[in-house]
């Protein structure tokens, strides 16, 4: 018998898990979106099986609930399934980048056929909408899980093979623990590169030039300024306290390196420098689990002759040589994506800068 999962939000997280979750032949996916272009899009490609426009309505018929809308808007859903008169079990989980209020409202739930286990994927993008999904897209990435207090382990198992077509790794946290470390490694960094923004928007006033000498540097520190503000207006104020308490930490800290220049202390400076390049170069990079060690990277390309062949052209001309190729995605008119292996990370790097030359987009697998 086939499983129902009904998948609520079908943007970047939700229209990606969608991607993997249909591949599944045991799996009927119902998807909810109330942008109803988004909707139409993924059942004309085979991404959801079935649209729903009512939410009471299809998760009467759902095993499985994924709640892939912004964080405020999943509390909303979880506080609505109180009230849902389910004939059946229902596993529920999300995939909110903030915990703390999502879990809350999690063990409120007293329904005895409800069961909530929270998740995040630590993966995404700058950009948002059913366009910007990608099946690939947490390939590799952790994917964490929140439990909350009356979830079974078998059921963060049931959500493990759920999503096992993702190439995503499994970790379970306490809400708090999640939310502390999501807080350094990821909402912390979007707020000061935000602050970066602003702090060249004002420079730019009697500086014009300051806009075109914009280069890799600023690029790769403020690419995230340029996510949905919607979006991380919702976890800034998910993870307020602990953003504030950073904040506080970070003004300190930057009291401290401004005495370095103050004073002139340049060893100390030199030493603050070393000890985050070490840290930063100690980081892991995506692990590769079963797969051979080789070095990815995805590129966007049209559904048009000769696409695939302008691609390895531009490789070989410049005599890198590719371990594997393969296509991902594509479907009639529109973009389909390549995954191609190289044997060194020289090899990697290159060849994404070589494309990005020739404006295609490409996005490096580490
Ligand atoms: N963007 C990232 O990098 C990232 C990564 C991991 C987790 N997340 C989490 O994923 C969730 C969704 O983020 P996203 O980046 O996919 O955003 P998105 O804007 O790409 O997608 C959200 C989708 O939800 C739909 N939606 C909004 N309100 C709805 C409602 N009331 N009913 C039905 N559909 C509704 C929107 O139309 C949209 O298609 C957020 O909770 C976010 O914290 C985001
Ligand atoms: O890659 C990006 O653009 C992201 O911002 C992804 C990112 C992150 O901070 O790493 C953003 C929010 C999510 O909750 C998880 C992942």
């Amino acid at each position: 018998m086939k499983e129902t999962v009904l998948i609520v939000g079908l943007g970047l997280i939700g229209g990606s898990l969608a991607m993997n979750v249909s591949e599944k032949e045991d799996v009927f996916v119902i998807g909810m979106d109330k942008d109803e272009e988004t909707m139409n899009m993924a059942l004309k490609q085979g991404v959801i099986h079935q649209a729903s426009k009512s939410f009471s309505k299809a998760v009467k018929e759902a095993d499985i609930l994924i709640l892939a809308t912004p964080i405020s808007i999943t509390i909303e859903f979880l506080n609505q399934l109180e009230d849902v008169d389910l004939s059946k079990p229902l596993l529920v989980t999300d995939v909110s980048s903030v915990k703390n209020k999502v879990l809350e409202a999690a063990n409120k739930l007293t329904h005895p056929r409800l069961s909530f286990v929270g998740g995040h994927p630590m993966a995404g993008s700058h950009k948002q909408g059913y366009t910007a999904a990608k099946p690939h897209l947490f390939e590799n990435a952790i994917y964490v899980l929140t439990p909350s207090i009356h979830a079974t382990e078998a059921e963060a198992e049931r959500l493990k093979q759920l999503f096992s077509k993702t190439g995503a790794r499994f970790l379970t946290f306490t809400t708090s623990e999640h939310d502390e470390m999501t807080a350094v490694i990821s909402h912390f960094p979007h707020l000061i590169a935000s602050s970066l923004v602003h702090q060249a928007r004002e420079w730019q006033k009697t500086h014009p030039y300051i806009e075109h000498l914009a280069a890799g540097g600023f690029k790769d520190i403020t690419r995230i300024a340029s996510s949905n503000p919607k979006l991380w207006q919702d976890i800034f104020f998910q993870n307020r306290t602990l953003l504030i308490s950073m904040l506080d930490d970070w003004i300190d800290e930057m009291q401290t390196v401004r005495n370095f220049l103050q004073e002139q202390e340049s060893e100390q400076t030199y030493q603050y420098l070393v000890e985050a390049k070490q840290y930063r170069d100690g980081l892991p990079v995506r692990e590769k689990g079963a797969i051979p060690s080789f070095y990815d990277i995805y590129v966007d390309i049209h559904d048009q002759p000769g696409a695939i062949h302008d691609v390895i052209g531009l490789l070989a001309d410049e005599n890198i040589s590719i371990k594997n190729i393969q296509i991902l995605e594509i479907r009639e008119g529109i973009t389909g994506v390549l995954r191609i292996s190289f044997a060194t990370s020289e090899d990697q790097v290159g060849s994404k800068k070589l494309l990005e030359k020739h404006q295609y987009e490409v996005m490096l697998q580490q």
